[in-house]
């Protein structure tokens, strides 16, 4: 037993250096400067005292220590300008226990080594083989434990090293084993520190034994434990606690985000900024996701309760709820299931299937009250006042439409009575089961039982916020079968916007549904909930943004809707929401529960009728809208296109005008359209170049764009408010019809006929024909239908057959293509890629043939509509309004029209186009030729296909 004076190292819990052991510490600047001076002043290593203390003000050095030998000091690297201490590195070597003598109280608290006498304990004797066997196999068992749970391999190696090392050391080096092993192991701190105090062998052996069959059972137990928690944690348990830890690591984040932005702010100029306050004090509601959530629920329940008892929609609606609420809202699982349910769209259909407002749902009740304005004695003056307001002319659509108005509200105020009388009755009943307790089959209280679902919303609520009470009664209103209009005319006539006004009369909601190109009849009826990516269709959206079961909705291009192929037939499923008598219970396939679209109003709008199925057109009360005539333009861009283009343009009346001229040249030159889409957009080309000029001058004279007054200077200085026909071309640029009038010409064979193009606009169309050598066939060429075709060869059959009669020919019996050389007829009717089909063009063909063969020309102001018969007959033909209209846009001043549509032009054609065209109504052909060549131009040889002709 030795004694000595080391300096002695503090060791602060949990630190601790057993023998054997070998261990980097940081330690204070000062304690490293000293610790360096005694490594620089020794001429070997080092050695001191490294003893732990308790820790507090006056530090107590515990009796037993652990020599050590200094391996290394490492200084940090002196940082410039810093005034920071960073800890120096210090690795020792445990060497051997020592024990302390003498006072053992120090306040030191930096640790600074202090010279302390230590006494080296004597021999500490052989152990005994029974200790070192007994130490031997506890360790054998706690590492060969350690070494199957070990979660990495170097661990694994390290405990395997170990249990070979434990294998193989002899019992006389077993004390010195365990020094290793306790000293490598995550023993508790207390249970080492009663370790370093022990000197004997046995002593030792014993207390390692202790420590190591502790340890053992601290790895059993945790194994055990975490297994049973593994085994007992369901999936969704495991995936609650994984969101749990996401959360709280996302809340943590958001923090971080907001403390290091107050920083910037504060880093930035020194004080806090506005954003740093700003990240700190606002908090988003996109943060607080459990409150968002809850009130989704509640809005969703809400809206279950409100469903009318015993309506299919409440008893789908309460089976997905329960399936949300099998588990408590309270407990920690729900988050988990309904993300579960979310995930596999229950919870999207459950929202899709609370958020369409069903006709009997109280909720729609409260949001509707529609027939507040149809109650209104001046509803159909009010009416007539909206349309008038919203489109100039129309006056027979006007008309029209008043007496639809005038329809829907009489049905929808005989629905109300209705309504009225059955509430009345199921108050009586209601009355009448009162007495007796009602049956809550579906756990919902019943849609009439008011304080019942007050009460139950209340109790049940579970971790919902409680909402406040509807106390509205619905009942299930009757279905209005009003009519349906279709509104067919060329785009830009206001077929939409009048949709709009008839919204805005009734005071509904207006959905438009655009159907054009819609091939799946899934956009229609919706997705089946299988199918990934489901959603209901487009009716059911409809429904649900406006919000109410009654709003109107327009079917826009109900023309362009795809027929039956391989994804269903759109029009098919179109056809049901449409017919009065089925869609009181009309299945979207997401939905799936009968929706009663019979509040809805419909309205469709197309182009052409030509493409729309018959049962679909039979369900519809058509509406032409042909276009509108130069002088209704003028109107309608007086009244409603320049005041809506200023306003788009942040112009005002004051800073522009546009001469009558000038519109109408816009008008004729520059469009060419039935409806007054392209007239608006040139007006507004017009307005925003205007708009630059009032802003250029502005800026030139340093005024305020919107103080200064526009000043008329028709000098050409300054800004000109007044905009003239002849600045056009400046503005727009080459007018774009002027080149086709110049080149309509009168040509042998030429003759202009009129059609109705896909759209719904009339025009004119030059049907043309040349000889070409042949063998007397008809050549055709134009994208022609087999109807035009077959006119065609009409039209030249009666030509043959009269040749003689025309002076074609010299005999009856000559064939004027093949007299006196074979020659082909080819007849081609411009604009070859756009289809062409129809018998309307018959005269006009039957005109270019005679034409070719006689040599006489049809005057160029001239255009013609008419089908004809082999026997010489004009029948009548449709789109009178429309060739009409556009020939008078094409600047023709005669048209010559079948006899029997006589009366479309008094009817449809406006006066003032009336007056500016001459129209020759024909009944033969005869009538035709003198019509078109002139009287007499085109001779008759004898009076008999006249006679024949007029029969
Ligand atoms: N008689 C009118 N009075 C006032 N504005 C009109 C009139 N007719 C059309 N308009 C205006 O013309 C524009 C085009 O009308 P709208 O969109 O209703 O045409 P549409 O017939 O529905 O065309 P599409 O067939 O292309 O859908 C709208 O701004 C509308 O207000």
């Amino acid at each position: 037993m030795s004694t000595s004076t080391l300096p002695v190292l503090n060791l602060s819990p949990p630190r601790i250096l057993l023998p054997t052991a070998r261990v980097t510490m940081p330690v204070h600047m000062s304690v490293g400067e000293e610790l360096l001076q005694l490594v620089q002043e020794s001429e070997t290593q080092p050695v001191l005292a490294a003893v732990p203390v308790s820790s507090g003000e006056n530090v107590i050095l515990h009796d037993w220590g652990c020599a050590a030998r200094i391996v290394r000091i490492v200084r940090p690297p002196r940082l410039v300008n810093s005034s920071r201490l960073r800890p120096y590195l210090l690795t020792l070597q445990g060497l051997s226990r020592v024990h302390l003598l003498g006072n053992k109280v120090t306040r030191n608290t930096l640790n600074a080594p202090v010279d302390h006498v230590v006494q080296f304990p004597a021999d500490e004797g052989v152990p005994t083989a029974e200790a070192a066997s007994i130490f031997k196999s506890a360790a054998t068992t706690l590492l060969s434990r350690l070494t199957k749970d070990a979660a990495g391999e170097a661990r694994r190696d390290l405990y395997t090293k170990f249990s070979v090392m434990v294998e193989e050391v002899s019992n006389q080096r077993t004390p010195w084993m365990a020094d290793v092993l306790i000293a490598s192991l995550d023993a508790d701190y207390a249970d080492k520190l009663d370790f370093l105090s022990a000197v004997e062998a046995n002593d030792r052996l014993k207390r390692a034994t202790a420590i190591l069959v502790k340890q053992t059972s601290i790895t059993e137990v945790s194994k055990k434990v975490a297994q049973s928690l593994d085994e007992s944690l369901s999936r969704q348990q495991k995936e609650f606690f994984l969101r749990q830890q996401l959360a709280a690591i996302q809340r943590e984040l958001r923090n971080l985000q907001r403390s290091s932005a107050i920083t910037r702010g504060k880093l930035s100029d020194g004080t806090d900024t506005s954003s740093g306050k700003l990240a700190d004090t606002v908090t988003s509601e996109l943060d607080d996701d459990e409150q968002a959530e809850a009130d989704d629920m509640a809005g969703i329940r809400t809206k279950i309760e409100a469903m009318a008892r015993d309506s299919e929609e409440r008893r789908m609606a309460v089976r997905e709820w329960r399936r949300l609420g099998r588990t408590p809202a309270a407990s920690a699982e729900h988050g988990v299931i309904r993300n579960y349910v979310r995930a596999t769209g229950t919870y999207m259909q459950l929202e899709w299937l609370t958020a369409v407002p069903w006709p009997a749902s109280a909720v729609s009740a409260a949001m509707s009250n529609p027939l507040v304005a149809l109650h209104d004695r001046e509803f159909l003056v009010k009416a007539r006042r909206q349309l008038d307001s919203d489109h100039y002319g129309l006056e027979k659509i006007k008309k029209r439409l008043i007496e639809y108005l005038a329809v829907v509200r009489l049905k929808e105020l005989q629905a109300e009575k209705e309504t009225r009388l059955q509430a009345v009755e199921a108050d009586k009943s209601a009355q009448a089961a009162a007495d007796a307790p009602s049956s809550k089959a579906d756990g919902l209280p019943a849609q009439n039982d008011s304080k019942a679902l007050v009460s139950y919303s209340q109790e049940k609520a579970v971790g919902i916020p409680k909402q406040p009470q509807v106390h509205i009664r619905a009942t299930r209103k009757t279905g209005v079968k009003g009519p349906i209009l279709l509104f067919v005319g060329p785009p830009g006539t206001g077929k939409t916007s009048l949709g709009q006004s008839i919204a805005r009369a009734l005071n509904r909601p207006f959905e438009r549904i655009s159907l054009g190109g819609v091939r799946d009849e899934a956009e229609i009826r919706g997705h089946r909930r299988t199918y990934v990516a489901s959603g209901p269709g487009n009716i059911v959206q409809a429904l649900r943004k406006a919000g109410r079961p009654d709003p109107v909705i327009l079917l826009d291009e109900v023309d362009k809707i795809a027929s039956s192929n391989f994804h269903g037939d759109p029009a098919a499923a179109l056809l049901e929401v449409l017919d009065p008598e089925q869609n009181h219970s009309f299945r979207d396939h997401y939905i799936n529960v009968p929706i009663d679209l019979s509040q809805i109003l419909f309205i469709c709008t197309a182009n052409t009728l030509d493409t729309i199925a018959a049962p679909l057109l039979d369900r519809c009360e058509i509406v032409h809208l042909s276009g509108y005539t130069y002088d209704e333009k003028i109107h309608i861009a007086r009244k409603f296109l320049i005041p809506k283009q200023l306003k788009a343009n942040g112009l005002t009346a004051d800073h522009l005008t546009l001469t009558e001229p000038a519109l109408l040249h816009i008008a004729t030159r520059y469009t060419r359209e039935a409806g007054v889409r392209s007239l608006e957009r040139a007006i507004g080309a017009v307005v925003r170049y205007k708009t630059v000029e009032w802003a250029e001058y502005c800026d030139s004279i340093g005024a305020e764009l919107d103080s200064a007054v526009p000043i008329d200077n028709v000098a050409g200085e300054g800004y000109k408010k007044v905009v003239e026909e002849h600045e056009l071309e400046q503005i727009l640029g080459i007018a774009r019809w002027d080149e086709e009038e110049r080149e309509r010409e009168e040509r042998r064979g030429l003759v202009y006929g009129l059609v109705v193009t896909g759209m719904g606009e009339g025009g004119i169309l030059p049907v043309e024909t040349s000889v070409v050598p042949g063998s007397g066939k008809l050549k055709l060429t134009g994208s022609l239908g087999d109807v035009i075709k077959e006119s065609a060869e009409l039209a030249l059959s009666w030509v043959k057959s009269h040749a003689y009669e025309l002076y074609i020919t010299q005999t009856r019996s000559q064939d004027p293509l093949k007299n006196p050389d074979p020659v082909d007829i080819h007849l081609h009717l411009p604009s070859g890629a756009v289809k062409k089909d129809g018998p309307s063009a018959g005269i006009a063909m039957t005109c270019a043939f005679v034409s070719l063969l006689t040599g006489a020309c049809v005057p160029n102001n001239i255009a013609m509509t008419g089908e004809i018969t082999l026997r010489g007959r004009v029948g009548p033909v449709g789109g009178i309004k429309e060739k009409v209209l556009g020939a008078h846009r094409a600047q023709v001043t005669k048209v010559i029209l079948p006899w029997a549509n006589r009366k479309d032009v008094e009817h449809d054609v406006p006066l003032e186009v009336r007056t500016e065209m001459e129209f020759v109504f024909v009944r033969t052909l005869e009538d035709v030729l003198e019509a078109a060549f002139g009287k007499g131009v085109i001779g008759w040889r004898g009076n008999v296909m006249l006679v024949e002709s007029r029969l």
